[in-house]
């Protein structure tokens, strides 16, 4: 068979084109006999080592972070393995380039960076009525875990439409490199409900319907029809993360189908947990429990709302309270101020446990001033908001005061943790959503902890794997903010960090998933049966190592 341009697919040269086989100069001499490479490679033969070094060294020699997430992105369609075991072997250094902040410039311009080769599935209302047969299309069978978004609020910068397929290929990197779930086991989705982002709408080159977003129940029944033919074509335990829905969405569709197949939210629950138990390594720093602690949140949508609730949940475990008592000592701001009862008529559903009986003040500092909490958490998109006379009043007020800026991507932060230790003079525990380097601060070096769910999602999809999940729940999120806390070693504690280093995360999102699974044993709902019966053994053996 020619192609257009007149190249036969020998078995070797089809082999050197597809990703998950090719190993490039990895191949050993014997391999190249076999699979007739003669001639299609240069003499020389790297180990993977050697070519994981020298990809790094390219890598490195890029000057643009977007040029950096084309490379790591070209890489995967060339060499899955190497770009796998680039990913894990240097964590720390390559995920600010397949995941926040970089994958969100990916996403503003997807469409012109877009390489012509599927990184996952692409779903447009075009495809109503077909979704099932469509999901034939994609070259593997047995997928595992689905990352899926509509692109509505891609990171803090809005309504990217098809373009915000960046994230699901960027979170689904991750399950691999952080969590060691194989890679052919995983499928980004985007669906595409169109979008109302003026300038994609109005750019030639968008990729994605040029048309308004659809909305009710014809939107309601689009993402139906797709997670209904995910779940026939893949199993009940297929686990369906929904990813960066807008919230008018994704509280609704998060209640519809929990109780009904194995899904979950990640900016509502997997967040709730990363930032759980960021809390309970403050804790830890500053001698407290989370009962003595008094939080306020700048915005109350779906990272704010799903960690509030988390909170109050592990007030309600550690003293006993009613979850009532135990939700008053949180506060919201939204984009109208204080979330207080005096609002309960105007506020979303997802903000009224959170309406109190407070007088309303309009703006963050009256809120500190007003409420003094002891704990700042930042999920509001709004930039610099965590300005210097708010973290003056937050030290004025705490000898500790913990300040969580943890809007994505970097452009969105609240503050800095140069600002945060600054203005603290030292005192603030702080963490953020997209990484920032180590801070030297008055002969001190503070480390800022990266506060984002890409300490719990790969854990979680680890879990739902080894042990077929058929839910995951609210209870699994809190398990898990437990078991991430108790990985933090003393001697980040010790520079003010609350997680555990980056270079640790396969171990960590194995303790999160061995958490998570034991529950799954307990609750009824693991597929994979009988338990094992050493559940962390069992899981280290489906995790996956990129190797030739
Ligand atoms: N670190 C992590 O792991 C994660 C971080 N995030 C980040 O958190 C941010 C928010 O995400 P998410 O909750 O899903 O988004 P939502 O859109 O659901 O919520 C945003 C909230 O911020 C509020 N807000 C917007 N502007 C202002 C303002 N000027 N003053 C006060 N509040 C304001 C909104 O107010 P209103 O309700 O009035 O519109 C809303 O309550 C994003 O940047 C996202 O990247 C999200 C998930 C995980
Ligand atoms: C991290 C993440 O999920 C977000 O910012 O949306
Ligand atoms: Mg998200």
């Amino acid at each position: 068979m020619h192609d257009s341009q007149g190249f036969v697919g020998s078995k070797g040269y089809t082999t050197l084109k597809t990703p998950s086989q090719n190993k490039g100069l990895g191949f050993t001499d014997a391999e190249r006999e076999t699979l007739g490479l003669r001639g299609l490679l240069p003499p020389a033969t790297l180990t993977l080592e050697d070519q994981v070094e020298l990809t790094m060294q390219e890598l490195r020699r890029k000057t643009s972070a977007l040029d950096k997430y084309v490379f790591l992105q070209s890489l995967q369609d060339v060499n899955a393995t190497l770009y796998y075991a680039v990913l894990s072997r240097h964590t720390y250094e390559c995920m600010p380039f397949v995941y926040t902040p970089v994958v969100g410039e990916a996403c503003q311009k997807f469409s012109q960076i877009y390489r012509h080769t599927p990184q996952g599935l692409y779903l447009s209302l075009n495809d109503r009525g077909k979704l099932r047969s469509i999901l034939d299309n994609w070259p593997v069978e047995d997928i595992r875990a689905i990352v899926f978004t509509d692109g509505e609020r891609i990171l803090g910068l809005g309504d990217q439409g098809i373009d915000g397929m960046g994230i699901p290929v960027g979170k689904l990197a991750l399950y691999t490199a952080c969590a060691g779930v194989h890679p052919s086991h995983c499928l980004p989705v985007a669906l595409d409900v169109g979008t109302n982002n003026e300038a994609k709408l109005n750019d030639p080159f968008y990729i994605g319907l040029k048309r308004r977003r659809l909305t009710g129940e014809a939107y309601d029944a689009f993402v139906a029809e797709f997670m209904e033919a995910a779940v026939d074509k893949y199993g009940k335990s297929v686990m369906l993360q929904f990813e960066d829905f807008g919230n008018n969405n994704a509280f609704r569709l998060l209640h519809h189908w929990q109780e009904k197949v194995c899904c979950f939210n990640d900016d509502i629950q997997g967040t709730a947990a990363v930032a759980l138990a960021g809390i309970l390594g403050s804790t830890a720093i500053t001698g407290t429990v989370v009962n003595d602690h008094r939080f306020l949140f700048l915005g109350a949508g779906e990272a704010g709302a799903g960690i509030a609730e988390l909170i109050a949940y592990a007030i309600q475990v550690e003293t006993g309270k009613s979850i009532e008592e135990c939700r008053k000592q949180i506060f919201m701001l939204d984009s109208n101020g204080l979330v207080c009862k005096s609002r309960l008529g105007e506020l979303q559903h997802h903000k009224i446990n959170f309406a109190h009986d407070a007088e309303h003040v309009p703006d963050l500092l009256s809120a500190v001033k007003a409420l003094k909490p002891t704990a700042l958490i930042g999920v509001s998109t709004l930039a610099k908001s965590f300005n210097q006379a708010v973290i003056e009043e937050m030290s004025a007020n705490n000898e500790r005061p913990i300040i969580f800026a943890l809007s994505n991507p970097t452009s969105k932060a609240e503050c800095t943790p140069e600002e945060a230790y600054r203005w603290s003079d030292g005192a603030a525990v702080f963490a953020s959503g997209s990484p920032f380097g180590p801070v030297e601060f008055k002969g001190k070096t503070y480390v800022p902890g990266q506060g984002n769910n890409a300490y719990i999602f790969p854990g979680v999809g680890l879990a739902a794997f080894a042990c077929g999940a058929t839910r995951i729940t609210d209870l699994d999120m809190y398990i898990a903010a437990k078991a991430l806390a108790a990985t933090i070693p003393q001697d980040q504690l010790d520079a003010s960090c609350v997680y555990p280093p980056l270079r640790d995360i396969r171990e960590v999102s194995l303790k999160v998933a061995v958490a998570i699974a034991a529950n799954k044993y307990a609750t009824g709902q693991a597929s994979v049966l009988p338990k094992p019966a050493d559940l962390e053994a069992h899981i280290r053996s489906v995790m996956y190592t990129p190797r030739y």
